[in-house]
Protein backbone atom coordinates (compact mmCIF):
# COMPACT_ATOMS: atom_id res chain seq x y z
CA UNK A 1 0.00 0.00 0.00
CA UNK A 2 1.59 3.48 -0.90
CA UNK A 3 1.31 6.00 1.52
CA UNK A 4 0.43 9.78 0.12
CA UNK A 5 2.21 12.06 1.74
CA UNK A 6 1.37 16.05 1.36
CA UNK A 7 2.99 18.10 -1.39
CA UNK A 8 3.37 21.68 -0.33
CA UNK A 9 3.14 24.87 -2.09
CA UNK A 10 3.80 28.66 -1.07
CA UNK A 11 1.94 31.24 -3.25
CA UNK A 12 3.77 34.53 -2.54
CA UNK A 13 7.50 35.19 -1.81
CA UNK A 14 8.04 38.49 0.28
CA UNK A 15 9.16 39.20 3.38
CA UNK A 16 7.17 37.00 5.05
CA UNK A 17 7.16 34.58 2.34
CA UNK A 18 10.45 33.90 2.37
CA UNK A 19 10.65 33.50 6.21
CA UNK A 20 8.10 30.90 6.00
CA UNK A 21 9.36 29.51 3.22
CA UNK A 22 12.44 28.85 5.48
CA UNK A 23 10.21 27.07 8.40
CA UNK A 24 8.40 24.84 6.10
CA UNK A 25 11.51 23.81 4.31
CA UNK A 26 13.24 22.89 7.66
CA UNK A 27 10.00 21.23 8.73
CA UNK A 28 9.22 19.11 5.53
CA UNK A 29 12.47 17.28 6.53
CA UNK A 30 11.84 16.89 9.92
CA UNK A 31 8.27 14.75 9.35
CA UNK A 32 9.27 12.76 5.66
CA UNK A 33 6.56 10.26 6.78
CA UNK A 34 3.71 13.12 6.45
CA UNK A 35 4.93 15.76 3.82
CA UNK A 36 7.46 15.77 0.39
CA UNK A 37 10.55 16.89 1.00
CA UNK A 38 10.72 19.12 -2.13
CA UNK A 39 8.64 22.63 -1.58
CA UNK A 40 7.64 24.78 -4.69
CA UNK A 41 7.69 28.53 -3.77
CA UNK A 42 5.51 30.72 -6.00
CA UNK A 43 7.61 33.65 -7.11
CA UNK A 44 6.04 36.62 -8.73
CA UNK A 45 8.67 37.24 -11.85
CA UNK A 46 10.65 40.00 -11.91
CA UNK A 47 14.56 41.28 -12.49
CA UNK A 48 17.06 42.19 -10.03
CA UNK A 49 19.92 43.37 -11.50
CA UNK A 50 19.09 42.60 -15.03
CA UNK A 51 18.58 38.66 -13.46
CA UNK A 52 15.43 36.79 -12.77
CA UNK A 53 14.56 36.41 -9.18
CA UNK A 54 13.71 32.44 -9.58
CA UNK A 55 16.98 32.32 -11.25
CA UNK A 56 18.79 34.11 -8.29
CA UNK A 57 16.93 32.02 -5.26
CA UNK A 58 17.43 28.71 -7.16
CA UNK A 59 21.03 29.35 -7.76
CA UNK A 60 21.95 30.60 -4.73
CA UNK A 61 19.11 29.66 -1.97
CA UNK A 62 18.38 33.43 -1.12
CA UNK A 63 15.65 36.08 -1.75
CA UNK A 64 18.22 39.23 -2.30
CA UNK A 65 15.51 41.19 -2.62
CA UNK A 66 12.54 40.62 -0.23
CA UNK A 67 14.79 38.78 2.65
CA UNK A 68 18.33 39.52 2.07
CA UNK A 69 21.29 37.70 4.00
CA UNK A 70 18.80 34.76 5.31
CA UNK A 71 19.29 31.06 3.63
CA UNK A 72 16.48 29.31 2.37
CA UNK A 73 16.43 25.46 2.77
CA UNK A 74 18.05 23.48 -0.76
CA UNK A 75 14.56 22.12 -0.89
CA UNK A 76 12.56 25.31 -1.62
CA UNK A 77 12.22 25.63 -5.64
CA UNK A 78 11.38 29.02 -7.06
CA UNK A 79 8.82 28.58 -9.41
CA UNK A 80 7.74 31.86 -11.45
CA UNK A 81 4.45 29.62 -13.23
CA UNK A 82 1.62 29.89 -10.95
CA UNK A 83 0.52 26.52 -12.58
CA UNK A 84 3.37 25.15 -12.31
CA UNK A 85 3.95 25.49 -8.87
CA UNK A 86 0.67 24.18 -7.54
CA UNK A 87 0.46 20.99 -9.74
CA UNK A 88 -0.18 17.89 -7.61
CA UNK A 89 0.40 20.34 -4.23
CA UNK A 90 -2.52 19.18 -1.69
CA UNK A 91 -1.50 21.77 0.51
CA UNK A 92 -1.59 25.64 -0.35
CA UNK A 93 0.06 28.40 1.74
CA UNK A 94 -0.85 31.53 0.32
CA UNK A 95 0.91 34.82 1.78
CA UNK A 96 0.64 37.34 -0.97
CA UNK A 97 -0.10 40.81 -0.44
CA UNK A 98 -4.15 40.99 -0.04
CA UNK A 99 -4.33 43.22 -3.69
CA UNK A 100 -3.04 40.33 -5.76
CA UNK A 101 -5.37 37.57 -4.58
CA UNK A 102 -8.02 38.36 -7.02
CA UNK A 103 -5.84 37.60 -10.11
CA UNK A 104 -4.01 34.64 -8.49
CA UNK A 105 -7.20 33.19 -7.55
CA UNK A 106 -8.57 33.75 -10.89
CA UNK A 107 -5.70 31.47 -12.49
CA UNK A 108 -5.79 28.61 -10.19
CA UNK A 109 -8.92 28.24 -10.01
CA UNK A 110 -10.24 24.67 -11.50
CA UNK A 111 -6.46 23.86 -11.55
CA UNK A 112 -5.47 22.42 -8.08
CA UNK A 113 -6.39 19.17 -6.63
CA UNK A 114 -9.76 18.21 -5.53
CA UNK A 115 -8.98 17.54 -2.11
CA UNK A 116 -5.79 20.19 -1.51
CA UNK A 117 -6.31 22.10 1.80
CA UNK A 118 -5.28 25.94 2.23
CA UNK A 119 -4.28 28.38 5.01
CA UNK A 120 -3.81 32.04 4.41
CA UNK A 121 -1.07 33.84 5.98
CA UNK A 122 -2.75 37.25 3.92
CA UNK A 123 -3.37 40.29 6.42
CA UNK A 124 -6.35 42.05 4.74
CA UNK A 125 -10.38 42.16 3.54
CA UNK A 126 -11.73 42.14 0.11
CA UNK A 127 -15.05 44.24 -0.39
CA UNK A 128 -14.93 43.86 -4.12
CA UNK A 129 -19.31 42.56 -4.18
CA UNK A 130 -19.84 45.48 -2.04
CA UNK A 131 -20.24 43.27 0.95
CA UNK A 132 -17.34 42.48 3.90
CA UNK A 133 -15.68 39.07 3.00
CA UNK A 134 -12.80 36.84 4.64
CA UNK A 135 -9.99 36.90 1.94
CA UNK A 136 -9.79 33.15 3.71
CA UNK A 137 -13.70 32.48 2.56
CA UNK A 138 -12.74 33.81 -0.81
CA UNK A 139 -10.07 31.39 -1.15
CA UNK A 140 -11.95 28.23 0.00
CA UNK A 141 -15.44 29.89 -2.74
CA UNK A 142 -13.15 30.35 -5.76
CA UNK A 143 -11.40 26.98 -4.94
CA UNK A 144 -13.56 25.20 -3.34
CA UNK A 145 -11.19 24.22 -0.62
CA UNK A 146 -10.93 24.12 3.43
CA UNK A 147 -9.09 27.58 4.30
CA UNK A 148 -7.14 27.98 7.68
CA UNK A 149 -5.77 31.24 9.03
CA UNK A 150 -2.27 32.40 10.78
CA UNK A 151 -2.38 35.45 12.08
CA UNK A 152 0.01 36.90 14.83
CA UNK A 153 2.79 39.09 16.41
CA UNK A 154 5.15 38.18 13.58
CA UNK A 155 7.10 40.86 12.25
CA UNK A 156 9.11 38.79 9.87
CA UNK A 157 12.79 40.13 9.82
CA UNK A 158 12.42 38.89 13.67
CA UNK A 159 11.43 35.17 12.73
CA UNK A 160 13.98 34.89 10.28
CA UNK A 161 16.55 35.19 13.01
CA UNK A 162 14.47 32.57 14.82
CA UNK A 163 13.51 35.18 18.02
CA UNK A 164 10.53 33.85 20.23
CA UNK A 165 7.29 34.63 18.47
CA UNK A 166 3.46 33.04 18.79
CA UNK A 167 0.83 33.10 15.89
CA UNK A 168 -2.53 32.22 16.19
CA UNK A 169 -4.24 29.35 13.74
CA UNK A 170 -7.56 29.74 13.19
CA UNK A 171 -9.91 27.04 11.74
CA UNK A 172 -13.20 25.33 10.96
CA UNK A 173 -11.56 21.56 10.19
CA UNK A 174 -9.66 20.88 13.47
CA UNK A 175 -7.60 17.76 11.60
CA UNK A 176 -6.41 20.24 8.78
CA UNK A 177 -5.77 22.52 11.81
CA UNK A 178 -3.70 19.81 13.37
CA UNK A 179 -1.37 19.40 9.85
CA UNK A 180 -0.99 23.20 9.28
CA UNK A 181 0.68 23.30 12.92
CA UNK A 182 2.98 20.75 12.37
CA UNK A 183 4.00 22.18 8.78
CA UNK A 184 4.50 25.58 10.55
CA UNK A 185 5.41 25.55 14.15
CA UNK A 186 9.14 25.30 15.62
CA UNK A 187 10.67 25.30 19.22
CA UNK A 188 11.12 29.62 18.09
CA UNK A 189 7.84 30.42 16.38
CA UNK A 190 4.40 28.60 18.45
CA UNK A 191 1.38 28.22 17.83
CA UNK A 192 -2.03 28.09 18.74
CA UNK A 193 -4.93 26.92 17.25
CA UNK A 194 -8.64 28.52 17.50
CA UNK A 195 -11.90 27.52 16.24
CA UNK A 196 -12.51 31.04 15.20
CA UNK A 197 -11.46 32.03 11.41
CA UNK A 198 -13.47 35.08 11.11
CA UNK A 199 -11.58 36.89 14.36
CA UNK A 200 -8.68 35.42 13.78
CA UNK A 201 -8.17 36.76 10.55
CA UNK A 202 -10.47 40.46 11.32
CA UNK A 203 -7.45 41.03 14.24
CA UNK A 204 -4.47 40.89 11.32
CA UNK A 205 -6.29 42.26 8.77
CA UNK A 206 -7.81 45.36 11.20
CA UNK A 207 -4.26 46.22 13.04
CA UNK A 208 -2.80 47.38 10.25
CA UNK A 209 -5.38 50.40 10.26
CA UNK A 210 -4.33 50.72 13.97
CA UNK A 211 -0.56 50.79 13.43
CA UNK A 212 -1.13 53.82 10.52
CA UNK A 213 -2.15 55.71 13.67
CA UNK A 214 0.22 54.56 16.00
CA UNK A 215 2.68 55.82 13.57
CA UNK A 216 0.85 59.15 13.08
CA UNK A 217 1.63 59.69 17.07
CA UNK A 218 5.25 58.46 16.32
CA UNK A 219 5.80 61.29 13.71
CA UNK A 220 3.84 63.76 15.77
CA UNK A 221 6.18 63.35 18.98
CA UNK A 222 3.61 62.40 20.56
CA UNK A 223 4.11 60.58 24.00
CA UNK A 224 3.56 57.31 24.82
CA UNK A 225 0.01 57.82 26.70
CA UNK A 226 -1.00 59.12 23.59
CA UNK A 227 0.39 56.36 21.85
CA UNK A 228 -1.00 53.95 24.16
CA UNK A 229 -4.44 55.43 23.95
CA UNK A 230 -4.50 55.20 20.23
CA UNK A 231 -3.85 51.47 20.60
CA UNK A 232 -6.57 50.89 23.43
CA UNK A 233 -9.61 52.80 20.79
CA UNK A 234 -7.90 50.97 17.90
CA UNK A 235 -8.03 47.46 19.85
CA UNK A 236 -12.20 48.61 20.33
CA UNK A 237 -12.73 49.77 17.18
CA UNK A 238 -11.64 46.30 15.68
CA UNK A 239 -13.76 43.92 18.22
CA UNK A 240 -16.84 46.07 17.57
CA UNK A 241 -16.18 45.54 14.18
CA UNK A 242 -15.45 42.21 13.85
CA UNK A 243 -18.73 41.54 15.99
CA UNK A 244 -20.64 43.68 13.69
CA UNK A 245 -19.72 41.33 10.75
CA UNK A 246 -19.16 37.99 12.11
CA UNK A 247 -22.02 36.31 14.34
CA UNK A 248 -19.45 34.08 16.73
CA UNK A 249 -16.38 35.83 16.67
CA UNK A 250 -14.66 34.87 20.40
CA UNK A 251 -13.46 37.67 23.17
CA UNK A 252 -10.64 35.40 24.04
CA UNK A 253 -8.97 35.67 20.31
CA UNK A 254 -8.24 39.72 20.77
CA UNK A 255 -5.91 38.26 23.67
CA UNK A 256 -3.90 35.56 21.42
CA UNK A 257 -0.84 36.39 19.41
CA UNK A 258 -3.20 37.80 16.45
CA UNK A 259 -5.11 40.05 18.65
CA UNK A 260 -3.31 42.48 21.41
CA UNK A 261 -0.08 41.11 20.75
CA UNK A 262 0.00 41.64 16.82
CA UNK A 263 -1.31 45.24 17.14
CA UNK A 264 1.58 45.88 19.91
CA UNK A 265 4.48 44.44 17.85
CA UNK A 266 2.89 46.11 14.55
CA UNK A 267 2.71 49.51 16.20
CA UNK A 268 6.31 49.44 17.39
CA UNK A 269 8.05 47.73 14.65
CA UNK A 270 5.84 47.09 11.50
CA UNK A 271 6.25 48.87 8.31
CA UNK A 272 2.55 50.56 8.41
CA UNK A 273 3.70 52.64 11.67
CA UNK A 274 6.81 53.47 9.69
CA UNK A 275 5.40 54.72 6.57
CA UNK A 276 3.07 56.92 8.80
CA UNK A 277 5.76 58.21 11.07
CA UNK A 278 7.22 58.94 7.55
CA UNK A 279 4.14 60.68 6.05
CA UNK A 280 3.60 62.81 9.37
CA UNK A 281 7.38 64.20 9.21
CA UNK A 282 7.20 64.85 5.35
CA UNK A 283 3.90 65.31 4.53
CA UNK A 284 4.73 63.04 1.63
CA UNK A 285 2.02 60.42 0.68
CA UNK A 286 1.61 57.03 1.67
CA UNK A 287 1.83 55.79 -2.09
CA UNK A 288 5.15 57.52 -2.54
CA UNK A 289 6.75 56.94 0.63
CA UNK A 290 5.70 52.90 0.16
CA UNK A 291 7.39 53.02 -3.51
CA UNK A 292 10.34 54.86 -2.35
CA UNK A 293 11.21 53.24 1.21
CA UNK A 294 10.17 49.93 1.38
CA UNK A 295 12.08 48.55 -1.89
CA UNK A 296 8.98 46.53 -3.58
CA UNK A 297 7.35 45.35 -0.36
CA UNK A 298 3.48 46.43 0.18
CA UNK A 299 1.77 48.14 2.95
CA UNK A 300 -1.88 46.66 3.77
CA UNK A 301 -3.20 49.04 6.33
CA UNK A 302 -3.50 51.69 3.40
CA UNK A 303 -5.97 49.62 1.21
CA UNK A 304 -7.59 48.30 4.31
CA UNK A 305 -8.65 51.26 5.63
CA UNK A 306 -10.12 52.65 2.73
CA UNK A 307 -11.76 48.74 2.37
CA UNK A 308 -13.00 49.44 5.95
CA UNK A 309 -14.39 53.01 5.22
CA UNK A 310 -16.19 51.65 1.83
CA UNK A 311 -18.62 49.51 3.88
CA UNK A 312 -18.80 51.37 6.77
CA UNK A 313 -19.85 54.49 4.83
CA UNK A 314 -22.61 51.57 3.10
CA UNK A 315 -23.93 50.94 6.42
CA UNK A 316 -24.03 54.82 7.71
CA UNK A 317 -21.73 53.47 10.42
CA UNK A 318 -18.81 55.61 10.02
CA UNK A 319 -18.93 57.73 12.98
CA UNK A 320 -19.31 54.73 15.61
CA UNK A 321 -15.41 54.27 14.49
CA UNK A 322 -13.84 57.65 14.95
CA UNK A 323 -10.24 56.04 14.61
CA UNK A 324 -10.65 54.35 11.33
CA UNK A 325 -12.00 56.88 9.74
CA UNK A 326 -9.70 59.55 11.08
CA UNK A 327 -6.63 56.93 9.29
CA UNK A 328 -8.89 56.94 6.25
CA UNK A 329 -8.88 60.84 6.08
CA UNK A 330 -5.46 61.62 6.87
CA UNK A 331 -4.31 58.42 3.88
CA UNK A 332 -6.63 59.59 1.54
CA UNK A 333 -8.59 62.99 2.08
CA UNK A 334 -5.20 65.11 2.89
CA UNK A 335 -6.70 65.66 6.12
CA UNK A 336 -3.37 66.98 8.82
CA UNK A 337 -2.33 64.32 11.18
CA UNK A 338 -2.69 66.84 13.69
CA UNK A 339 -6.47 66.33 13.20
CA UNK A 340 -6.06 62.27 14.07
CA UNK A 341 -6.07 63.13 17.64
CA UNK A 342 -8.84 66.02 17.79
CA UNK A 343 -11.03 63.13 16.23
CA UNK A 344 -10.76 60.60 18.77
N1 LIG B 1 6.26 41.02 6.41
C1 LIG B 1 5.75 40.72 7.58
O1 LIG B 1 6.37 40.96 8.63
C2 LIG B 1 4.41 40.04 7.67
C3 LIG B 1 3.52 40.04 6.60
N2 LIG B 1 2.30 39.42 6.72
C4 LIG B 1 1.34 39.42 5.62
O2 LIG B 1 1.77 38.55 4.59
C5 LIG B 1 1.26 38.99 3.32
C6 LIG B 1 2.43 39.02 2.33
O3 LIG B 1 3.38 39.95 2.79
P1 LIG B 1 4.95 39.83 2.54
O4 LIG B 1 5.36 38.43 2.36
O5 LIG B 1 5.59 40.60 3.65
O6 LIG B 1 5.14 40.57 1.12
P2 LIG B 1 6.00 41.87 0.79
O7 LIG B 1 5.19 43.08 1.04
O8 LIG B 1 7.33 41.78 1.46
O9 LIG B 1 6.31 41.71 -0.75
C7 LIG B 1 5.43 42.03 -1.79
C8 LIG B 1 5.26 40.77 -2.63
O10 LIG B 1 4.27 41.00 -3.61
C9 LIG B 1 4.74 40.40 -4.82
N3 LIG B 1 4.05 41.00 -5.96
C10 LIG B 1 4.23 42.22 -6.52
N4 LIG B 1 3.38 42.38 -7.55
C11 LIG B 1 2.64 41.24 -7.62
C12 LIG B 1 1.59 40.80 -8.48
N5 LIG B 1 1.12 41.56 -9.45
N6 LIG B 1 1.07 39.56 -8.26
C13 LIG B 1 1.53 38.78 -7.28
N7 LIG B 1 2.52 39.15 -6.43
C14 LIG B 1 3.05 40.36 -6.61
C15 LIG B 1 6.22 40.65 -4.80
O11 LIG B 1 6.87 39.80 -5.70
C16 LIG B 1 6.52 40.33 -3.35
O12 LIG B 1 6.71 38.96 -3.18
C17 LIG B 1 0.63 40.37 3.58
O13 LIG B 1 -0.78 40.25 3.65
C18 LIG B 1 1.19 40.78 4.93
O14 LIG B 1 0.33 41.63 5.67
C19 LIG B 1 1.94 38.76 7.86
C20 LIG B 1 2.80 38.70 8.93
C21 LIG B 1 4.08 39.33 8.92
O1 LIG C 1 1.82 41.84 10.22
C1 LIG C 1 2.92 42.16 10.59
C2 LIG C 1 3.51 41.67 11.85
O2 LIG C 1 2.70 40.73 12.48
C3 LIG C 1 3.75 43.08 9.78
O3 LIG C 1 3.14 44.34 9.77
P1 LIG C 1 3.57 45.40 8.67
O4 LIG C 1 2.97 44.97 7.37
O5 LIG C 1 3.06 46.73 9.17
O6 LIG C 1 5.08 45.37 8.63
Amino acid sequence: MSIVREKVTIIGSGNWGSVIAKIIGNNVRKYPAVFQESVNMYVFEELVQGKKLTEIINETQENVKYLPNVKLPSNIYAEPDLLKSVKDSSLLIFVLPHQFIDGTLKTLKGNIKSDAKAISLIKGVDVRKGGLDLISHVISRELEVDTSVLMGANIASEIAKEEFSESTLGYKNKDNAELFKLLLETPYFKISTINDIAGVELCGALKNVVAIAAGICDGLNAGQNTKAAVIRIGLMEMKKFARLFYDGVRDETFFESCGIADLIATCQGGRNRKIAEAHAFTGKSFAELEETMLNGQKLQGTLTAMEVHQILEKKDLVDQFPLFNSVYEVVFKDVKCSQLLHKL
